[in-house]
């Protein structure tokens, strides 16, 4: 536990008890409120910095969701603070760039495990340690997937520090051979802080930029909400409510 748990965390502006134990994280703060609308009642508790936190129900299920900005450093202090406050489920909604062909637009990948070629990650923990998804909690999502028949794919992430830097292309490639499926900012630091603080993470991408398209050109499209990105973030948005309450469901019965 970090010092000062009863008191209200500096970042997120939130004291124990003020969270659910599921949550769901997503980087862009707009995404929180896009989130919002699938369900049945919320409230907006606080937002401070990039980081929007909103409570509500869905289904009846008991619901946090936070935004962790851009990068592993700000996602790690969100993490640790709704940590703190009693955050039990992390499941990542965030946006991802396709590092095989096949994968298109919109199509979901649900991460088993992530390359850290963040920073953050190693500033914890040495960099042979996994940064590995929880396994029941990515079973309950793939099953989810199946039954919603979404378009998705589940294998390795590669999360990084850098967006526009002159050799994407040229690190793309190289991940590509290796079997690596997508790369976001978060996946990594989520996954290995998890298993560090025993708590349970899953992620899951809505590809916003294709194997062979350009970052910038890919992130402008989503921006001006090309129709496959925006079915992705409905659709992962979704699956990530539909999943919990599978796992409430799950629960509940013992
Ligand atoms: O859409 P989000 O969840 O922010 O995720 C991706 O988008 C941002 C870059 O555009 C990075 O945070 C990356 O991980
Ligand atoms: O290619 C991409 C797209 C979104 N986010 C990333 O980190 N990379």
């Amino acid at each position: 536990m970090m010092e000062g748990d009863s008191m209200q965390q500096p970042h997120i502006l939130l004291r124990p008890g003020d969270v659910s134990k599921y949550i769901i994280l997503a980087g862009d703060p707009g995404r929180i409120l896009r989130l919002a609308n699938f369900l049945d009642s919320y409230e907006e508790l606080a937002y401070n910095r990039e980081f929007r936190t909103i409570r509500g129900s869905y289904k009846g299920v008991d619901i946090t969701a936070t935004s962790t900005g851009i990068g592993a450093p700000s996602a790690a202090i969100c993490m640790e603070e709704l940590i703190a406050c009693g955050g039990k489920y992390f499941i990542r909604i965030g946006s991802g760039g396709a590092v095989q062909p096949y994968i298109k637009l919109g199509d979901l990948v649900i991460s088993t495990a992530a390359v850290r070629e963040d920073g953050t990650s190693r500033m914890y923990v040495e960099a042979s340690y996994p940064a590995v998804a929880d396994l029941e909690l990515t079973k309950v999502i793939i099953d989810t997937c199946k039954e919603l028949s979404f378009p998705y794919h589940s294998g390795l992430t590669r999360s990084h520090d850098s967006f526009y830097i002159d050799n994407e292309k040229e690190i793309v490639d190289y991940w590509n051979k290796k079997n690596i499926l997508s790369s976001d900012m978060e996946t990594a630091i989520v996954f290995t802080l998890a298993q560090l603080r025993a708590v349970k993470a899953a992620s899951i991408l809505n590809t916003v930029v294709e194997f062979d398209d350009d970052v910038k050109s890919g992130i402008e499209g989503y921006v001006n909400k090309e129709a496959s990105t925006i079915e992705g973030e409905k659709r992962e948005i979704m699956l990530a409510l539909e999943s919990i309450f599978r796992l409430e469901k799950i629960s509940l019965k013992g």
